[in-house]
C-alpha cells in the first residue's frame, strides 16, 4: 500500500532499524526498488529531488509531481509492502507545494544553508501547510561536508549539526524527521582519507530530540560495482563512500532513514556498460535496461538487509 513516510519511520524509530530512501528519475529505478522491497518483504521510501521532478515533467514541475505520484501510488497499490513518496532537498516553495498538492507522502524543506533562525522560520512555514494536509516533513541542520583530517577543526565544527540547536529546532518547528549533518556528503567522492562519521554528535541529537533521524550522503560506492564499471570503461578514480559497517553503526546511534542515490546510479551504469559491450546488436530498451535493473535491485536488497528492515513490511 501507499503510505505516509512518517508511519514507516515511526516504526523504524521504535524498533531500531533504518529504511533506505531511494532516489528515482525514471521508471526503471522505481521498478527495481519495488521488486527489491517485495523480495525482501520490506518497506521502501521512494524520493525525488527537485531536478528529478523537472526531468520527469520535461520542465513542467506540476506535471512531474503528478507523474511520480501516479506511478508510485499505482505500483504501491499493487504490492503488499508499505511504499511512500518523498521530496528530497526541497528548496523551491513552488515545487514543494506542487508535490504536496499532487499527493506526495512527505517533503523535505532544506533550508540548512541559512542561519538557524531562518531555517526555523522556513521549516515552520512548510510544517504548518504540510501538516494541515496530512503530509509529513523532513528538515536538515548543518551542512554536508566530509570530516577531513587536514581540514581545520573549527570549519567542520561549523558545518556539523549542533545537538543543542537540534533540540530547539525540533521543538520550535514540529518537524517529523531530521537530517543532522555528521560528516557525510553527496556523490561518489565522499572522503579523501578514512571514512569517519561523528557518532557521539549523532547520539546526542537522538537523545535530545527522540525523532527519526536521516542520514544524507549515505551511499557506500561498493568496490565490486566500482570495479565492474571501470572494467567496461568508466573512470571512477578516487570514488569512495560510507562503508557498510559504518552505515550499520549509524543505525545503532539513531539513524532511521538512509538516503541512497549514488549507489543506484553506479550499479545501473556499471551493468549497462557491461551489457552493451557484450550485446552489440541489442537495441530494445526493455532488454538492455533489464540487467542494470536487476543489479540495482540486488544492491537495494543487500542494503535493506544491512539496515535491518527486511521482513519489516
Ligand atoms: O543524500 C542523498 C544521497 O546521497 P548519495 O547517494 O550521493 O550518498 N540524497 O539526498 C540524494 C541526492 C540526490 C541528488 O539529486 P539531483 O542530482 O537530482 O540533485
Ligand atoms: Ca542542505
Ligand atoms: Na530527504
Ligand atoms: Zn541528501
Amino acid at each position: 500500500p501507499y503510505v505516509n513516510t512518517k508511519e514507516i519511520l515511526e516504526r523504524a524509530n521504535k524498533e531500531f532499524y533504518a529504511v533506505p530512501a531511494l532516489n528515482i528519475n525514471n521508471l526503471e529505478f522505481l521498478q527495481a526498488i519495488i521488486d527489491a522491497g517485495v523480495e525482501e518483504h520490506s518497506p521502501v521510501i521512494i524520493e525525488t529531488s527537485e531536478g528529478a521532478i523537472k526531468y520527469a515533467g520535461n520542465g513542467d514541475i506540476k506535471l512531474g509531481a503528478k507523474l511520480f505520484v501516479s506511478m508510485v501510488e499505482s505500483y504501491a497499490r499493487n504490492v503488499d509492502i508499505p511504499v511512500s513518496l518523498h521530496v528530497d532537498h526541497g528548496k523551491n516553495f513552488k515545487i514543494i507545494m506542487a508535490a504536496i498538492q499532487a499527493g506526495y507522502s512527505s517533503v523535505m524543506i532544506d533550508a540548512s544553508e541559512f542561519p538557524f533562525e531562518k531555517n526555523v522560520a522556513e521549516t515552520k512555514k512548510i510544517v504548518e501547510i504540510a501538516h494541515s494536509l496530512g503530509v509529513s516533513v523532513e528538515a536538515e541542520l548543518g551542512r554536508l561536508v566530509g570530516i577531513e583530517d587536514n581540514v581545520a577543526v573549527e570549519s567542520h565544527e561549523a558545518a556539523l549539526v549542533d545537538p543543542d540547536e537540534a533540540k530547539l529546532f525540533a521543538e520550535e518547528t514540529g518537524v517529523d524527521f531530521l537530517a543532522p549533518a555528521i560528516g557525510t556528503s553527496h556523490g561518489a567522492f565522499k572522503f579523501k582519507g578514512e571514512a569517519r562519521l561523528d557518532f557521539a554528535r549523532l547520539k546526542k541529537v537522538k537523545d535530545l530530540t527522540g525523532l527519526p533521524l536521516v542520514l544524507h550522503g549515505a551511499s557506500s560506492v561498493p568496490e565490486d560495482i566500482k570495479k565492474l564499471a571501470e572494467t567496461y570503461g568508466a573512470d571512477f578514480k578516487g570514488a569512495k563512500g560510507v562503508p557498510g559497517e559504518i552505515l550499520a553503526e549509524s543505525v545503532k546511534f539513531g539513524i532511521n532513514k538512509v538516503n541512497t542515490d549514488t549507489d543506484l546510479r553506479m550499479a545501473f551504469i556499471a551493468s549497462l556498460r557491461e551489457f552493451l559491450s557484450k550485446n552489440p546488436g541489442e537495441f530494445d530498451p526493455r532488454k538492455y535496461f533489464k540487467t542494470p535493473k536487476e543489479l540495482v535491485k540486488n544492491v537495494i536488497r543487500e542494503r535493506l538487509r544491512l539496515l535491518g528492515c527486511s521482513n519489516k513490511a
